[in-house]
């Protein structure tokens, strides 16, 4: 069985989007297929792409997060940040639907969501990276990426092994598609090597590039810097603003480094004790008194914080 079967054959494959394959996304997401719901009005045109109202969240008595907003504008790379346990990681969980806020909402593009499994995600137009790497290991760089794709596959898993009809064709746009995007992300060296003997530094960009194959309208990075080298950062924050740019792809992202958030990012939301203390420009967030005291004071005290 081909590798990409394989990892095809590993995803949901129940529905098929054909649109996705053209460059831009529909701008409506296909509500049926993820069981969401609509706010109560068509998005227009200058609505924020994402959308949070309200959002509250605890586990047992600890408030992780409390009365979020956020608005994030299509085509905008915004940074979440703030100290150890402000409540980014429980922001972008709900983001990407793995928690559902106890109270709140989630838009995208004017359209409720709530708790949504990993799998169907994708159908929402939306793509994310872990803080940990979550790549198959054992398989080649190629088809990790082309894995990314796996979610718009309709053949059955009996064609996928046999590499028969609809599934042969499907397979060869998904290698297609997966190797432009290698090219695109400097990775086309690499594209046959197995994922997991690659250096770290690689690996991430290989999430990357596997989040960045079906163009998503939003991509969510967790920590897409960490464990890297001050190099190895700097050229993730180029391909990350390279990927915008291509794919006009709104960016949400966490990352622990101030400096790299700083040089990368339109805006940035400062978060502490699950509240959100700012939200504005890094020239702005950088001489926020209220920041400073919060987290930049402290950030900048240790090595991440370098370069603010
Ligand atoms: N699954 C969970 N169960 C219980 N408490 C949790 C859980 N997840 C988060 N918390 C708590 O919620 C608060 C916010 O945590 P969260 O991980 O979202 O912060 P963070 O800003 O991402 O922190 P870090 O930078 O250390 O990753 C913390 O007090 C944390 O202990």
């Amino acid at each position: 069985m081909p590798l990409a079967s394989y990892a095809l054959g590993m995803m949901d494959a129940s529905v098929y989007a054909p649109e996705v394959f053209a460059r831009g996304l529909p701008s409506t997401p296909q509500s049926s297929a993820v069981g969401i719901v609509p706010a109560g009005s068509i998005a227009d045109a200058a609505a924020p792409l994402l959308a949070l109202q309200g959002i509250g969240l605890s586990f047992g008595g600890v408030v992780a997060l409390a009365d979020i907003e956020l608005s994030v504008n299509p085509g905008e790379i915004r940074a979440i940040i703030g100290p150890n346990g402000a409540g980014k990681s429980s922001l972008i969980n709900v983001i990407s639907g793995v928690y559902r806020p106890d109270r709140g909402h989630v838009l995208l593009d004017g359209v409720r969501y709530g708790q949504v499994p990993t799998q169907r995600l994708a159908h929402l137009g939306v793509a994310r990276t872990f803080q940990n790497l979550a790549l198959f290991k054992g398989l080649s760089v190629l088809d990790n990426v082309a894995s990314g794709l796996a979610y718009k596959v309709r053949s059955n898993f009996a064609g996928q092994v046999l590499g028969i009809g609809r599934s042969r064709g499907e397979q060869r746009d998904s290698l297609s598609r997966a190797g432009q995007i290698l090219e695109f992300l400097d990775l086309t060296a690499v594209r046959d090597r197995l994922a997991g003997t690659l250096p770290y530094g690689l690996q991430k960009r290989v999430e990357l590039a596997r989040a960045l194959v079906a163009e998503p309208r939003l991509l969510l990075l967790d920590e897409p810097m960490a464990g890297m080298t001050a190099s190895e950062k700097s050229e993730m924050a180029s391909f990350v603003r390279a990927a915008r740019d291509r794919f006009a792809t709104t960016v949400v992202l966490i990352e622990h480094d101030v400096g790299v958030v700083m040089g990368l990012s339109d805006r940035i939301a400062v978060l502490d004790y699950g509240r959100k203390i700012a939200d504005a420009t890094p020239d702005e967030v950088r001489n926020d008194q209220r920041v400073i005291d919060a987290y930049l004071g402290v950030a900048s005290d240790n090595e991440d914080g370098a370069g603010i």
